[in-house]
């Protein structure tokens, strides 16, 4: 079994390139159908989901298709408690936009749930979202999901742009860690 150590831990294969690029080309076919006649606006959200997002779009085949890349900042405004996140980079109007999001993984939850409310407040005409993996029992918030690739177990995992304080991100295939 192929493993790899990062910072304290040790990490096994867990799934490997073929099965996540299969279920990314799954993916891309049903959007390729539910989009058509569409002028979708993909909006990967940094840093995880550059992988999956470089995957993805690559296999859409719809001309009129954008793509743009965010980042969730800490806010650090004067009444904030430090742990709001604000959606930053975000040039392109949404106002009457079909918005697909495109991220690494749903585990608790909380970080689409903020992306969608603050999305929504900027009118869009719909928004899905597609999730490379879901952690289906650590969800702590009832969110809806349109594309997910694969559900997994609740274990902390690295690669395919999934880090562990940094590294792993370069990683082609994905590692649960090992509990030793
Ligand atoms: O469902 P949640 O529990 O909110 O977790 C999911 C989020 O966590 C990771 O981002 P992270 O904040 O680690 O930033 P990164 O993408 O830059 O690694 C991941 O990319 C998701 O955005
Ligand atoms: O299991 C995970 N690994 C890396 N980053 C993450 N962000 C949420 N869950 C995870």
């Amino acid at each position: 079994m192929k493993k790899v150590k990062i910072h304290d831990k040790t990490f096994q294969l867990f799934i490997p390139y073929e099965k996540i690029r299969a279920s990314i080309e799954l993916m891309a076919e049903k959007m390729n159908k539910d989009l058509a006649d569409k002028n979708p606006l993909f909006i990967c959200v940094l840093n995880g989901s550059f992988m999956f997002a470089a995957e993805l779009f690559k296999r859409i085949d719809l001309i009129n298709s954008e793509i743009s890349f965010v980042k969730l900042a800490s806010y650090a405004g004067e009444h904030t408690t430090g742990n709001v996140k604000q959606l930053i980079g975000l040039n392109e109007k949404i106002e009457g936009r079909t918005v697909v999001v495109l991220e690494d993984i749903v585990d608790s939850g909380i970080t689409i749930d903020n992306i969608q409310d603050q999305l929504k407040k900027l009118k869009p005409k719909e928004v899905s979202v597609a999730t490379l993996l879901l952690k289906p029992d650590a969800l702590i918030k009832e969110v809806e999901l349109d594309y997910v690739g694969l559900e997994i177990p609740n274990d902390f995992i690295v690669g395919y742009g999934l880090d562990y304080d940094g590294y792993g991100r370069n990683l082609i295939d994905i590692y649960s860690v090992v509990n030793e």
